[in-house]
């Protein structure tokens, strides 16, 4: 099955035969081609070192994609120049395991940079921290909702991990992309916080309509929150359809013959 078939808009994400290979020579991604339909909590499963952080970092153009396409809301991104590229990176917002937060900032600090992408080249307020009132008023709500309004001035060196992740998704809520990528969002978190912060991206999906794509590697999450999966081995896609479709069979694909699942409770 491909999602093609039950796609009713366009979709918000093409990848087309994309290839990477690193100066070392390493192949992470062989030609790998799929579609996200707008709206999808796409995740993308697959064992350590079988190329999920590297394709989640070329669709944003962390690392450059060695041959192949991208296209983001019907747009070509894979060649576009650098001031081409910040526009378009208003619009995809990204979580990462370590939460890539800036450890000596407030967490209001950290939340606003979600929106730096929106400040015109004149004005240096995140710079001097000098932000428009209703951007400031909008940072309090995120946290509101991410349940540590409490927090807003405390230093992000200063919170827990799950904590740390909340305010990462409170800067993806004012930063409103329309794809969030998330890369292993809570690979360090404990199990019950896990859930918690799955719940904020399962609202910022569902809620604000924001596609998610999610490299997981615990197919219970991976069966709670997503619409859609892709599996990956060895840099190729191997498996593409819904969560209900991994059957045991495929599992031992993905994950090896000698693979046991395991749960997060
Ligand atoms: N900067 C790099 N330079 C060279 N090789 C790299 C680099 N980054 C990743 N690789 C290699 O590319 C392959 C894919 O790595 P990648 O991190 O994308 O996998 P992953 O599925 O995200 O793994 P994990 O689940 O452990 O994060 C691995 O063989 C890895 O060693």
């Amino acid at each position: 099955m491909t999602f093609q078939a039950e796609r009713k808009s366009e979709p918000i994400l093409q990848i087309k035969n994309l290839v990477k290979t690193y100066p070392n020579g390493t192949k992470a991604l062989k030609n790998v081609s799929f579609e996200v339909p707008k709206g999808a909590f796409l995740s993308v499963i697959g064992l350590s070192g079988s190329g999920k952080s590297t394709l989640l970092r070329c669709i944003n153009r962390i690392h450059e994609p060695t041959a192949g396409s991208i296209f983001f809301e019907g747009q070509d991104i894979t060649h576009i120049n650098e001031k081409h590229l910040r526009e378009v990176r208003k619009n995809i917002g990204m979580v990462f395991q370590h939460f890539n937060l800036i450890d000596r900032r407030s967490v209001l600090n950290n939340v606003l940079m979600g929106r730096l992408g929106q400040l015109n080249d004149h004005f240096l307020g995140g710079i001097f921290q000098k932000w428009p009132e209703e951007w400031i008023a909008d940072a309090h709500e995120a946290l509101k909702i991410v349940g540590i309004a409490d927090k807003a001035y405390v230093r992000a060196d200063g919170l827990s991990g799950g904590q740390k992740q909340r305010v990462a998704i409170a800067r993806t809520l004012v930063q409103n992309p329309h794809l969030l990528l998330a890369d292993e969002p809570v690979a360090s978190l404990d199990p019950s916080t896990s859930y918690s912060v799955m719940n904020y991206l399962r609202d910022l999906n569902q809620k604000r309509n924001i596609t998610v794509v999610c490299n997981l590697h615990f197919l219970s999450l991976v069966r709670d929150y997503s619409t859609h999966v892709i599996a990956l081995r060895n840099g190729e896609k191997v498996f593409e359809g819904k969560p209900t479709d991994i059957t045991e069979q495929w599992f031992k694909d993905i994950y090896g013959a000698d693979a046991k699942e395991v749960e997060i409770n």
